[in-house]
C-alpha cells in the first residue's frame, strides 16, 4: 500500500458509539468532556446520541442505531474522509447480533489511521491531546494511486 499525507482540522468531526451495557459510561464521559466536546462537530449512532442530547447539552448528528446499520454508516464516513476521531466504548463482555459490523467498523478505522478510543482512559488520554484543538498530519493509504495502479 502506498501512503500519503494528510491534514486533520483542528475542529474534529468525532464520532461517538457505546454498547448498552456501557452508555451510562458514554454519558458520564461526555459530561465530563462537554466544554471540549462542543468545540468540535459530533455524529453518533442512533440510541447513543439521543441518550447523550438527552444528558449533555451538546448538539448530536444522530445517525441510525448500530443494530440496523450505524456502524457501517460511521464507518462509511471514515472511508469518505469525513469522521476524524472515533470514541467506541464496545462491550468486552457480549457478543453482539452486529458484531460483524463493529469488527467491520473497527478495521476501518485502522485502515484510515484513525484515532480509537474504546475505553474511558483512552478516551480521557485522546481528549487531553494537544492535537485535538489543532490540525495535525497523518498518514492514510493513498486512493489515487491505488486505483491507478489496479486499473493499469
Ligand atoms: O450498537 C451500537 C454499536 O455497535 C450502538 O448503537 P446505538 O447507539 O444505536 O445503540
Amino acid at each position: 500500500m502506498n501512503y500519503k499525507t494528510v491534514q486533520t482540522p483542528a475542529r474534529k468531526v468525532i464520532a461517538l458509539v457505546a454498547h448498552d451495557n456501557l452508555k451510562s459510561s458514554l454519558i458520564d464521559w461526555c459530561t465530563k468532556h462537554e466544554a471540549s466536546l462542543s468545540q468540535h462537530r459530533i455524529c453518533a449512532t442512533g440510541t447513543s446520541g439521543q441518550l447523550i442530547e438527552k444528558h449533555c447539552s451538546l448538539n448530536i448528528e444522530k445517525l441510525i442505531s448500530g443494530p440496523l446499520g450505524g456502524d457501517q454508516q460511521i464507518g462509511a464516513r471514515i472511508s469518505e474522509g469525513d469522521v476524524d476521531m472515533l470514541v467506541f466504548f464496545w462491550d468486552p463482555f457480549e457478543p453482539m447480533p452486529h458484531d460483524p459490523d463493529v469488527k467491520a467498523l473497527l478495521r476501518i478505522a485502522a485502515v484510515w489511521n484513525i484515532p480509537v478510543a474504546c475505553n474511558f482512559a483512552s478516551a480521557d488520554m485522546m481528549m487531553a491531546s494537544s492535537l485535538l484543538d489543532q490540525p495535525f498530519d497523518k498518514r492514510v493509504p493513498d486512493y489515487e494511486r491505488y486505483i491507478q495502479q489496479r486499473s493499469q
